[in-house]
């Protein structure tokens, strides 16, 4: 029996990744719904889809996300919306009896200040980086809900801690998506309309570490698809996600650069400092995937050309 697999959020970024891949993979059944089918925050009605559709395993890539400004402008909703997704889906799971199902998170739940590389440890050791706290503490519950429904009922829910993304059905949007969509726009529009300057947030000097989603899908299938006893020999049940990453960062500044050599923007870079730089630096320690047997494949400099390509191709329907 092929096994039905329902991506949640397949329309995203990662979501739609990890749907390619299944789909070459060609051994299941997806199952999808949009969102005008299936509200995510409705109880209701994520309840009945679990109901109608015999669901095997869950991959839950859906989520209300953004880069630092919308984090920062909106934290009711990134709260609230993820909160609801997550329990919503997490819950109509177990009750429907799948017990397969992989909760991505973000590298934003470890401490602002937390040693780097960032080991899965440093879980809950300190303050949050405030820009984003609301949405860091919707991302934690999510681990902690995959733990308890592990812990009491015997589930197999497990967790992903993925760093900075981008790559194909990125969101562009100008103020609202994250930094590689943002400047790829940017960039390209000024390189368009012959501008001589354009502007980048912040100080230049955080550090950031990037992951091609392309990647990001394929450490997806490789953690759902561990069997039981090799994932919990390398996790436990109250510390159980697996950062996802490169273990390789660069400064905001080498990254704009890099971004403007990628589009072909060859005038200057100034600097907005009235925006908010965020976490100082957020590296992950990816030594427990790389023991497991995962590494990524795709170079930030391949990856920026690839995601730049992909712009150029989608321009009439990119997201933003
Ligand atoms: N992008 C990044 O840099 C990072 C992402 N992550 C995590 O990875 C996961 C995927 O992120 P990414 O693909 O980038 O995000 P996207 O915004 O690209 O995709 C999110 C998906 O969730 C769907 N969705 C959101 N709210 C609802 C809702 N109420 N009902 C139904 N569907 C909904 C969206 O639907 P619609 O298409 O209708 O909008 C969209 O398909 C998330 O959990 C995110 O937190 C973690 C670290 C970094
Ligand atoms: C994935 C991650 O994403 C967010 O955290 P973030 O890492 O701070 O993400 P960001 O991509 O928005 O910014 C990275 C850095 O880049 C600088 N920067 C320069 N110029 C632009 C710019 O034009 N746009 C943006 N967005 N940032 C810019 C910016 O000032 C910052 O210093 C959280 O939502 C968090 O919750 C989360 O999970």
């Amino acid at each position: 029996m092929r096994k039905r697999i329902y991506v949640a959020g397949h329309r995203g970024m990662v979501g739609s990744a990890i749907t390619r891949k299944l789909s070459e993979r060609g051994d299941c059944e997806l199952v999808t719904a949009s969102r005008a089918e299936v509200d995510l925050t409705d109880q209701a009605s994520v309840s009945a889809f679990f109901e109608r559709n015999s669901i095997d395993q869950v991959f839950l890539a859906a989520a209300k996300v953004g880069g630092i400004h919308a984090n920062n402008e909106y934290p009711a909703e990134f709260i609230y919306e993820n909160l609801m997704i997550e329990s919503n889906i997490i819950h109509s799971a177990h009750k429907n009896d799948v017990n397969d199902l992989l909760f991505l998170g973000s590298s934003c739940i470890y401490p602002k200040l937390a040693e780097q590389p960032m080991r899965e440890e440093a879980l809950l050791t300190g303050p949050l980086e405030q820009t984003n706290e609301p949405y860091a503490i919707a991302k934690i519950a999510g681990i902690k809900l995959c733990e308890s429904y592990n812990r009491q009922y015997g589930r197999n829910y497990r967790s992903v801690m993925p760093t900075n993304l981008y790559g194909p059905n990125d969101n562009f949007h100008p103020e609202n998506s994250h930094v590689i969509p943002a400047l790829l726009r940017r960039f390209h529009e000024a390189k368009i309309a012959k501008a001589t300057e354009v502007i980048a947030w912040g100080s230049g000097k955080p550090m950031r570490e990037f992951l091609h989603v392309d990647d990001m899908a394929a450490a997806s299938l490789f953690v759902m698809n561990l069997d039981k006893e090799t994932y919990e020999n390398h996790t436990s049940p109250m510390l159980s996600h697996i950062n996802v990453g490169t273990g390789v960062d660069c400064s905001i500044r080498e990254l704009t650069e890099t971004v403007a050599e990628v589009v072909g923007f060859e005038g200057d870079i100034a600097w907005d400092t009235s925006k908010p730089d965020g976490a100082p630096r957020k590296l992950m320690d990816v030594s427990r995937l790389k023991k497991l047997g995962w590494s990524y494949s795709t170079s930030l400099a391949a990856g920026l050309r690839d995601a730049y390509q992909w712009f150029l191709e989608n321009q009439d329907s990119y997201r933003g």
